[in-house]
Formats: C-alpha cells, structure tokens, sequence
C-alpha cells in the first residue's frame, strides 16, 4: 500500500492510498479519513463508514464535497471511500459515462469483456475491509451508505451482507435498477441476457429477501433530475411496505441530485450510523 497524499482536516487525517486489488486485478486508489493522528490515542479503534460514490466519482468527490469530516471527527468514525470502477489503460472501458470505469455498479461481472477486472462487490464487500482493517486503527464495526449508483451499491451491498454491518443509508440511491434505464444499460453488459441473475443486485428485489432488517435510511430530493426515470423510489418503498421492512425514506423538497444535497443531509446519516456503529 503506497500513501498518496495526506491532509489533516479537522484535527484528523484525511489521506488517498493506492495499492494492487487482487480482486479487481489492478491498481486501485481510494481514501480513508481518520477522526484523529493516530499517535494521540494509542490503541483506540474507530469504527467505519464505507461510502459509496456514483457514476463519473473517484474517492475525491465525497472527500472533496460532502463536508464529512467535521461531524465524523466529532462522532469518532473513520470513513473510507473506493474508487467506483477498476482503472487503467488495461481495463475495458466504454464511451458512455454510465458504463465502464467510473461506472462498476458495486457488482461481479460475468461477461466478456468485463469480467476480468469488474468486481467491485467482492471489492468493497471483502478485500477492502480487510486491507483497511489491517493497516488502520479501526475496529470492525462497520456501516455502509452512498449516493445515486453508490446508493445502489450500498443497499444491496448492506442487504445481502447484514451479518457484516450494523446499518445502511443511501442519498438519492438507483432503486431498481433492472428497471431503469441506467441498469439495463449495465446489467445487460455485465450480467449479460439472462435477467434472473439480474436482482441478485436490486435493492427492491432484495429489500423483500432480507434475512436480517438493518436500520435504513434513504433521503431523496424532489427536484432531482433522475428521480423518475432512473431512480424509482417508490418501487424501493412499496417492496419494503410489502414485506414489513422498516426503511426511513425522506423526500426533501427543492433539492437536486447534486453534492449540495449530501453536504446538506450528511451530518443525519451520520449521526443515524454512529446510533447503531458505536452501540456495543
Ligand atoms: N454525467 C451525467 C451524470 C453524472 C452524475 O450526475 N454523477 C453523479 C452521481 S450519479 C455525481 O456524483 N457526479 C459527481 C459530482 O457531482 O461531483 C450528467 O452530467 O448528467
């Protein structure tokens, strides 16, 4: 693991690292803020907020605008961000901004050309853990959130996992993606025709499926320019009504689909994980 940059950031550090992902078989940067220098408090552990970005992000654009980390500083959570696709001159790639890198939906691909490197659900959901959780001082209490195709990942990454995180919450999050424009687009790609292995990796398919109900929370603006077409949460929310999954969706009037919308609501999400995160 080589260190990209450091930043201290309300007494804390914020840093980019960059490594080989087996599993993406490439090299990979993402970043990590960490509440305080980890030299003034010897082995406290922090607990982790994984987020997850959406389609054209890097880990820069959480870090850069979403405000996070003056309320992570004060809760005492450690927030770590991916990258949102495998990258390089090696890795398949696609003219459209919505499929290929910057485009990895959080899921296994299965087909040709992909296959090779497109894996970011066993990325975000196995090796990153494990490489973070053995180079810093965090324990493993771990929550899980995103925004748009990020959104998407966390909740299917938080609901198909829930033994490994203790809650989930999405920002204007693609809900149903094999109904969607944006999904078939990328579900076809990497999954291919067969649209049986498709809701493996749709939140409203699997919000009906859930073993465990994590405490969820989704906020989603009303003047968001995808909200009909791509992101569908009513489909999220007539699938948790069905099956009596507790979610806590709330629409905020005004707002866009823009980072000025997480930087308005990320002190909530925040403070709703650190309820269940620092719970012992
Ligand atoms: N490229 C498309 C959509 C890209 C987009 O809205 N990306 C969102 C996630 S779906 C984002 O977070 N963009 C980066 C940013 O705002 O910093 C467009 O501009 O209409």
């Amino acid at each position: 693991m080589e260190l990209v940059s450091s930043t201290k950031c309300f007494d804390g550090l914020q840093r980019q690292y960059r490594h080989d992902s087996d599993v993406l078989n490439c090299p990979m940067r993402f970043a990590v803020y960490l509440p305080q220098e980890a030299e003034e408090e010897k082995g406290h552990k922090y607990p982790v907020l994984y987020w997850l970005s959406g389609l054209t992000c890097t880990d820069e654009n959480f870090s850069q605008k979403a405000g996070a980390q003056r309320v992570a500083a004060e809760l005492g959570i450690a927030l770590v961000i991916p990258d949102t696709s495998p990258r390089g001159e090696d890795v398949a790639d696609d003219p459209g901004y919505d499929l290929g890198q910057g485009a990895g939906f959080y899921l296994n691909a299965t087909q040709e050309p992909w296959k090779q490197h497109y894996r970011m659900y066993d990325y975000v959901v196995r090796e990153l853990p494990q490489l973070v959780e053995q180079n810093f001082p965090v324990s493993e209490r771990r929550a899980i959130a995103g925004h748009s195709m990020g959104g998407h990942g966390a909740l299917v990454i938080g609901l198909r996992n829930p033994e490994r995180y203790t809650s989930i919450s999405a920002f204007s999050p693609i809900c149903n993606p094999i109904a969607c424009p944006w999904g078939e687009k990328a579900f076809s790609a990497y999954l291919g025709a067969d649209k049986s292995s498709w809701e493996d990796y749709d939140a409203a398919t699997l919000v009906s499926r859930a073993s465990e109900q994590l405490p969820l929370l989704v906020s989603q603006g009303e003047e968001d320019q995808f909200l009909e077409e791509q992101l569908k949460p009513h489909a999220l929310e007539t699938a948790a009504e069905a099956s009596g999954y507790p979610l806590k969706l709330e629409h905020h009037a005004g707002y866009d689909h823009s980072y000025y919308f997480i930087a308005s609501f990320i002190e909530q999400h925040l403070c709703f994980h650190a309820d269940y995160l620092l719970k012992h």
